[in-house]
């Protein structure tokens, strides 16, 4: 069993890391370097500093480190660990002439994605840049247009139009934020496409991506980015033969520990609040020279002001501790989290035969489509929802201003799984709550999961058992409510009606494997 005081990295690179909580925040005026093109923009968000973990990455990529070594990040939840790439990434394209694909960020969903990629739009543009995004929230088609372009004639005024018509088209984007499959699917099929100068690639939710194959993306995508000694010296020399050709040298100068050669590389970011220390996945990434900046003594650190609860009730009196909280809570923002897409949607069925409840609350799992999910979102965005019940799948990294509160209404079943739900709430140093609902045989388990990771002071909390008494008629009529909706939708699968819970979907489960 993992003893995580105790436990030493085996990587040796990760044995001395940089402590992350040596930094404090610090104002934007004392950043060196900052282009104040940025600074202005991040005014405009209301950035006034830059969080430790920000700074820590700035020294290391803009900084005296001058993004010598690749860098790994492992700082909790809420930290800022979006902007802590963005802002280097960003300041470090500002120079560039030509436009074309120097950065690629890759997340694991698309929500995710579209999340990281208002931050880059927010910064970006003010020096010039353009960012793209790849999650297939469009048709590939629209998608294409909105990333290729063909090279812009007065670029190459003197050439002849004919011979014009025959240069490849080009990325139009600086920056590009994707998921896995659609950048394997452009990478494949869009002409045009291509990675050839990319001097930038962050992988967020690192832990995440590596744990799946996703079409063999990460081996693609250093394979095409990979420069060998021929690619080397052949630079600026007479191998470049079309007049639009642009060469990336992606990292000049001597590097340390370098002997002086000349390395040219793609220089990587991975980040997560639980970062893997598995060195077979981490080699994967083919880390140049890492450096490791982390947060606190454990492995893993919850949010500082997060509050940890748990209620210890019986089984079938789970969903009416989990009204009378909600009831509690009188209309607070809050993400419940089941542990499976079936238990998701028959959760929220519950919940809606109790008529009369003081909140309201949507159902977000991969049950529904993408097209639905997003309308939740936004609704939940914007307060028109305020109880999101959703497996563990669909929200890492999820940043949703005013979650105050978590609530896991099964357990869940590995500390990176608690982390990242309870890490909805208690973001960017603010206050927040995690609730887990227990069974009193899985309260032992709970205990020394929680041990794990830092800032784990967990209360007991109870709710009013008048409550329960009080909602004990609604909920019978309710759960048989369920039942009929339940053999309903099952006839409806059978005979092959519209229902979008198919009998495959129905045994899924959302599976995390958190539990490396
Ligand atoms: N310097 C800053 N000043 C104020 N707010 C900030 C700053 N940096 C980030 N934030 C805000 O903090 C919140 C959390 O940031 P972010 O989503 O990057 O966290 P994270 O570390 O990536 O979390 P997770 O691990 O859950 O993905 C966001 O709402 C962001 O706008």
């Amino acid at each position: 069993m993992e003893v995580a005081q105790k436990r030493v990295a085996h990587l040796p690179w990760m044995r001395n890391p940089v402590d992350i909580d040596q930094f404090e925040q610090r104002p934007l005026h004392g950043v060196s370097c900052l282009d104040p093109r940025l600074k202005e923009a991040l005014g405009k968000m209301q950035i006034e500093s830059l969080f430790p973990v920000q700074l820590a990455v700035w020294l290391e990529t803009i900084g005296p480190g001058g993004f010598e070594r690749d860098i790994c990040v492992n700082s909790p939840t809420g930290s800022g660990k979006t902007l802590a790439y963005a802002l280097p990434i960003v300041q470090s394209l500002s120079t560039r002439k030509i436009r074309c694909l120097r950065a690629l960020v890759v997340l694991p969903t698309r929500d995710l994605a579209l999340q990281v990629k208002e931050v880059f739009e927010a910064i970006a543009p003010a020096v010039g840049l353009s960012v793209g995004s790849a999650v297939g929230q469009s048709s590939i088609a629209d998608e294409i247009s909105a990333l290729i372009k063909r090279p812009r004639s007065e670029r190459y005024s003197s050439l002849d139009p004919e011979y014009e018509a025959q240069i490849e088209p080009e990325t139009s984007v600086d920056i590009l934020v994707a998921t896995p499959g659609r950048l394997m699917d452009h990478i494949t099929m869009t002409k045009g496409f291509s990675l050839e100068h990319l001097r930038f690639l962050v992988v967020d939710e690192t832990d995440r991506l590596l744990r799946e194959a996703y079409q063999s993306w990460l081996p693609t995508v250093l394979q095409l980015t990979s420069s060998t000694d021929q690619d080397l010296f052949s630079c600026g020399s007479s191998t470049i033969s079309m007049p639009h050709s642009l060469t990336t040298i992606r990292r000049t100068g001597v590097e340390r520990g370098f002997k002086g050669r000349c390395y040219p590389r793609l220089m990587k970011i991975i980040l997560s609040a639980t970062l893997t220390q598995d060195p077979s996945k981490l080699s994967q990434l083919e880390l140049h020279h890492p450096i490791l900046l982390t947060s606190g003594m454990k492995r893993y650190r919850l949010p500082e002001k997060l509050q940890s609860f748990k209620l210890i009730c019986k089984s079938k009196l789970k969903p009416l501790c989990l009204v009378a909280l909600l009831e509690e809570l009188k209309g607070e923002k809050c993400i419940v989290f089941t542990s499976s897409v079936e238990s998701t949607h028959r959760l929220s069925t519950l919940l809606s035969f109790f008529g009369d409840v003081p909140f309201k609350f949507s159902e977000y799992s991969r049950l529904q489509r993408q097209s639905v999910r997003s309308k939740t979102l936004k609704a939940f965005r914007e307060g028109a929802i305020q109880v999101l019940i959703a497996t563990d799948a669909m929200t890492r990294g999820m940043d949703v201003e005013g979650i105050t509160n978590v609530i896991n209404y099964d357990m869940p079943s590995y500390v990176k799984t608690y982390i990242h739900r309870a890490g909805r709430t208690a973001r960017a140093g603010l206050s927040g709550s995690c609730f887990t609902l227990l069974r009193k045989h899985e309260v032992k388990r709970f205990d020394s999961m929680l041990q794990k990771a830092e800032n784990n002071t967990c209360t007991l909390r109870t709710v009013p058992s008048q409550t329960i008494n009080g909602l004990l008629p609604v909920y019978s009529i309710a759960l048989e409510k369920l039942q009929e909706k339940v053999e309903s939708e099952a006839a409806r699968r059978k005979y092959g009606g519209g229902f979008k819970f198919t009998a495959k979907s129905s045994s899924r489960k959302e599976v995390t494997h958190e539990g490396e």
